[in-house]
């Protein structure tokens, strides 16, 4: 086994389907535990992976374990599989405040510890990944991380001081959008619009301005001053939102979950 997943739930069926989509490994290499018989059989038919009831048989068979459980699982697990480990495994966490020191110290021997902070986007190959390491990993062994990472979407390499900021941006913030979107369709199907239809002009519309800013390199305030005409329909919009508080109210969302990601 080249990989190895404890937990099978929505973040790691998203990182494998990438992984398996880009060819890094192959589904006989990855093994994945599950709590239930269910749990396995759902793995079994939607990834094709190898899955196991157990977590030690993970990192008995792989080298490279990932955590995917809740954070909150995350010291029983490392207590429950500590007799496996040895000084050869990589663990990777995802889980927001999990710091590399805490996950060494509670694995309890000196190993490669590495931190993701991923996304959901990642399901559909349009991930944004942060990616921290401790000293023990060579710029070899994160090249070949970072291939995993690159799988399910883009990465970014940060100091660990960077991964609550990126909790928060990065890994928080599809449920923020999706809110948005949401929002924006009802404002559509209040003025009459199909629902399925307004989700497309939604969804594609914010699709469409991520990739202004990625592909043009402009300010974001410069692009949304191309779209308001003087006098205009969209800065009396604008103007609605910023009376809301719109821009201090994600700017409050961001920061609350990124202080939330330091005491977990
Ligand atoms: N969902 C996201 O957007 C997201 C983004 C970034 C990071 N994360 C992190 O990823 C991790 C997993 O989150 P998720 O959203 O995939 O959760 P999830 O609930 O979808 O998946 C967790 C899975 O772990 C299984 N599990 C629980 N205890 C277990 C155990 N002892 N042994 C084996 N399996 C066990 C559960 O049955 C479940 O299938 C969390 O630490 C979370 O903070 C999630
Ligand atoms: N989802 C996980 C949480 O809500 C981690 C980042 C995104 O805690």
């Amino acid at each position: 086994m080249k990989i190895g997943f404890i937990g099978c739930g929505n973040m790691a069926s998203a990182m494998i389907g990438g992984i398996l989509r880009q060819g890094i490994f192959s589904k006989d290499e990855i093994i994945v535990s599950n709590l239930t018989d269910e749990g396995r059989a759902r793995s079994e038919k939607t990834l094709g992976v190898v899955t196991t009831l157990n977590n030690n048989e993970i990192v008995r068979s792989a080298k490279t374990v990932v955590l995917a459980v809740k954070p909150q699982f995350y010291e029983k697990v490392l207590t429950e599989v500590h007799d496996s480990l040895t000084t050869e495994h990589t663990i990777i966490g995802i889980a927001p405040g999990k710091t590399l020191a805490w996950l060494e110290e509670k694995a309890g021997l000196p190993l490669k510890v590495v931190r993701f902070m991923p996304n959901t986007p990642a399901q559909v190959g349009a991930g944004m990944t942060a990616v921290c390491t401790n000293d023990r990993v060579s710029e070899d062994e994160l090249a070949e991380i970072l291939k995993i990472t690159d799988s399910f979407g883009c990465t970014e390499v940060v100091p660990e001081r960077l991964m609550d900021a990126a909790g928060a941006v990065g890994g928080c913030s599809p449920a923020y959008v999706f809110m948005f979107i949401e929002a924006m369709a009802d404002a559509a199907v209040s003025q009459g619009m199909p629902r399925k239809q307004a989700y497309k002009f939604a969804s594609q519309t914010v699709l469409g301005s991520a990739k202004m800013v990625l592909e043009t390199g402009r300010h974001p305030g410069d692009l949304k001053d191309m779209v308001c005409s003087p006098a205009g329909t969209t800065i009396e919009g604008v103007r609605t939102l910023e009376k809301s508080g719109f821009r201090s109210a994600v700017f409050e969302a961001l920061t609350a979950a990124a202080e939330k990601g330091k005491k977990l």
